[in-house]
């Protein structure tokens, strides 16, 4: 089985709200696809391609202007390889909330870069919140269940990101046993959504065989991480995903757009169901825990 494809027209950020009738269709495709693959592909979400290719395009340009403080190869706060001697070969931009400590590089370097990001970030968000309302909708769930976790996204008490990546050319004569573009993972928050322009991520299907996830124009990706997994009683899936190298000979780049979505660091996660399969934790202290065994730090 391939990644599942869902019309998400009825409840795109251009309309208002969302029929009973959509919402219930909505409600068994995603239940469906999160349950048995954990992604899916949204078509028709109201983010465009037009939205999406400038901030591409911008990523490729800020990491031209190379060496750059704010281009770091090592992203500290996102899970990437668990391979040290052969770290990922990628490059990242990480804007996480939208407070005024970022440090977005200089608007003479990158024209528009701060606006474009801000304003992608809000869209994504946006997005979000309406996905988490369906997925509370598909567990038969309070709609609000999810959505009270998430009201201070983009805020320094919630650590959602906008993670830029641009996967530079590689030379596959020089590249180590075992390096990829980015190390098998999964996701450490809630739910990611993530915009490619070319192939190459791979996601794990149950039976353990990679799937290669083709990249479809102006169809957003959708995959539960590792948070939301706990908090359904591991209903939805979080599951493994890579990105491979090019074939040697190309030296094609790769861009992405991931959008990490966690809920509040005060937040208080516990089984939906009920159950008590895992202990209550706050998302913050969570995240935290996950971030400190991945590198080392607290
Ligand atoms: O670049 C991609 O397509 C995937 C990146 C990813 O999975 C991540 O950064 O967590
Ligand atoms: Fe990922």
């Amino acid at each position: 089985m391939s990644i599942p494809a869902v019309d998400f027209g009825g409840f795109s950020l251009s309309e208002g709200e969302i029929s009973d009738r959509e919402l219930h269709k909505l409600s068994r495709e995603l239940q469906t696809a999160f349950t048995e693959v954990g992604f899916v592909f949204l078509h028709n979400t109201g983010i465009t391609q037009e939205e999406v290719r400038p901030a591409h395009i911008q990523i490729s340009c800020a990491s031209a202007q190379h060496k750059m403080p704010h281009m770091c190869s090592f992203s500290p706060t996102t899970p990437t390889t668990l391979n040290p001697s052969a770290p990922d070969l990628k490059e990242a931009f990480n804007a996480a909330s939208l407070q005024p400590d970022i440090k977005w590089p200089p608007s003479d370097a990158v024209p528009g870069f701060q606006e474009i990001q801000t304003n992608f970030f809000l869209r994504c968000k946006e997005l979000s919140l309406r996905v988490l309302r369906v997925m509370a909708h598909s567990l038969g769930l309070d709609p609000e269940v999810f959505l009270s976790a998430h009201q201070f996204i983009g805020t320094d008490v919630n650590g959602t990101t906008l993670r830029s990546l641009y996967y530079p050319p590689v030379n596959s004569e020089k590249a180590k046993e075992g390096q990829l573009r980015c190390g098998e993972h999964s996701d450490y928050g809630s739910i990611t959504l993530l915009f490619q322009n070319s192939k190459g991520l791979q996601v794990r299907r149950r039976s353990g065989e990679f799937i290669t996830a083709p990249s479809i124009p102006g169809a957003v990706l959708v995959n539960i991480a590792d948070l939301m997994q706990r908090w359904t009683s591991d209903q939805f899936v979080s599951v493994l995903h890579r990105v491979l190298l090019p074939p040697p000979g190309d030296s094609s780049t790769r861009q992405s757009l991931a959008f990490f979505v966690q809920p509040d660091d005060e937040a208080m996660i516990s089984c939906c169901d009920g159950s008590n399969k895992y202990p209550p934790i706050s998302a913050g202290d969570y995240l935290t825990d996950r971030f400190s065994e991945s590198y080392g730090q607290s």
